[in-house]
């Protein structure tokens, strides 16, 4: 079989990765031994499917391959497909899991005296620039976005900005750098991701794995 008539997954190589697998299973889809061997290097894996591989990238690449039909499917965080909105993705079913929100935070003893009702321009360290642009604009508030790739509770502290836009799930980041949420933007889960072109070009064996994938949430959750 040719590699172009491969059906390829994208997965998240980081946190949802463990949280993915067992849906993986359900689907009857099983990587080879590499996949969970943490010393190997390889980032492609044949599966138990001979016209199925798994590609592991990072979660906001995930998005990428799909969108330009690298993979036909993929699996990554809302917040991922929220920031990029890709006309090429269709993002059909919610997997239930990675379960987080995106929130405005800033110090503790800014918040005490702060109404955000009163801002007109902020600036924020943030993954997510268009989350937070589009978010802020329909409230007429200008964000001033810098982006960072990790850890943006550091921000403030160190004068970077005053406030911070990222996800939060227990609250302890922020908590142990002595921030509060102030705002939340939207709750956010982990999507199927599958790409537009492929579902119709490949209509048959995409609709069932996402089927397949449908019946294993339910299962999950049931
Ligand atoms: N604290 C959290 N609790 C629950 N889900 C989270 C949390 N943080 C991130 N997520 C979800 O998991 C996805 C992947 O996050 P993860 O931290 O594994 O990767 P990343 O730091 O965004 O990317 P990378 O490490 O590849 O740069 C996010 O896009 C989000 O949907
Ligand atoms: O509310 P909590 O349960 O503390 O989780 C929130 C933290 O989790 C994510 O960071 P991650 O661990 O992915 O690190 P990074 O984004 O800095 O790489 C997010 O960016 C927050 O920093």
């Amino acid at each position: 079989m040719s590699e172009q008539e491969k059906l390829v997954i994208a997965l998240p190589k980081g946190r949802i990765l463990e949280e993915v697998m067992p849906l993986v299973k359900a689907c009857g889809i099983e990587p080879e031994a590499a996949f969970f061997d943490s010393k190997s290097r390889a980032l492609k894996f044949a599966t138990n499917h001979d016209h199925v591989e798994i590609v592991r990238v990072r979660s906001f690449d995930v998005a990428t391959f799909v969108a330009f039909g690298a993979a036909q499917i993929g699996v990554c965080g809302g917040d991922v497909l929220l920031e990029f909105d890709y006309p090429e993705i269709y993002a059909p079913l919610d997997l239930g899991i990675g379960y987080c929100r995106i929130c405005v935070a800033e110090p503790k003893d800014l918040s005490k005296d702060d109404d955000p009702s009163r801002w007109s321009h902020v600036r924020v360290a943030t993954k997510y620039p268009n989350i937070t642009s589009k978010y802020f604009a329909k409230r007429g508030v200008q964000a001033e976005c810098i982006k960072l790739n990790g850890a943006m509770e550091l921000a403030p502290n160190m004068g970077l900005c005053s406030r911070i836009v990222d996800l939060v799930s227990t609250g302890s980041t922020l908590k142990a750098n002595g921030l509060v949420e102030v705002e939340q933007i939207c709750e956010i889960t982990s999507r199927l991701a599958v790409n537009r072109t492929a579902l119709k070009t490949r209509s048959e064996e995409i609709k069932d794995l996402i089927e397949k994938f449908r019946e294993a949430v339910n299962d999950v959750s049931s």
